[in-house]
């Protein structure tokens, strides 16, 4: 089963591990034509994507540092420089917004599907062109106000914060799944 070779490899990189270079303007579009390949059922394409690279990264991760206290002033300074830190690490961050539409004859949720496919082709892309890349949520993803301060409109969502760059040191490996466990023959 060699043929599986590239996607047995394919693991996360730690955005505290990400660095310099980072994809430039056109790795990144590369990188983004390939990862909107994935099925999409009624062609709605409903995704749009948001590169955050330099200081734009540090104005983000200030946001959350204030946002964090505005909702806990007791929070402890590690926890909020956690928050301020979070955007900091790798040169790029690319936010995969779902832009779902609304009473379409396609649910939503085949929709926000489609966009997690998204995100997991451009893992696969960073990986292919030597980059390191993790997929992270956080609370900010979920978060009003930050969502506002990205620009969202009302009924988009951050599917994911995708952090992009060199890895500093081999990425961990996790253990998997076992897919015996999880596969079961079904007949009726
Ligand atoms: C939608 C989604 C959100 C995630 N958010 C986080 C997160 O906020 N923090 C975190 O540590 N890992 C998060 N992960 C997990 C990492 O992306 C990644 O799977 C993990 O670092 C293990 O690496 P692997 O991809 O090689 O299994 C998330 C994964 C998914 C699919």
């Amino acid at each position: 089963m060699n043929e599986l070779h590239f996607l047995r490899a394919r693991r996360s990189v730690p955005s505290r591990l990400l660095q310099e270079p980072g994809p430039d303007a056109a790795q990144l579009r590369a990188m983004l034509a390939e990862a909107v390949r994935v099925p999409d059922h009624g062609k709605l394409a409903p995704w749009r994507f948001l590169a955050i690279r330099g200081d734009a990264r540090h104005a983000l991760g200030e946001r959350l540092a204030a946002r964090c206290l505005e909702k806990d002033p007791a929070a402890p300074a590690a926890v909020v420089d956690k928050d301020r830190q979070r955007f900091s690490h790798a040169p790029l961050v690319v936010v995969v917004v779902g832009c779902p539409v609304p009473g379409h004859k396609v649910p939503v949720q085949e929709q926000l599907l489609s966009g997690g496919a998204v995100c997991f082709a451009l893992l696969q892309a960073a990986q292919a062109l030597g980059f390191g890349a993790q997929w992270l949520t956080g609370w900010a993803a979920y978060d009003p106000q930050i969502k506002q301060f990205l620009g969202l409109d009302e009924g988009e969502q951050v599917l994911g914060f995708m952090h992009l760059g060199t890895a500093a040191e081999a990425a961990p490996e996790r253990q998997r799944p076992d897919v015996d466990a999880l596969l079961a023959p079904w007949q009726p």
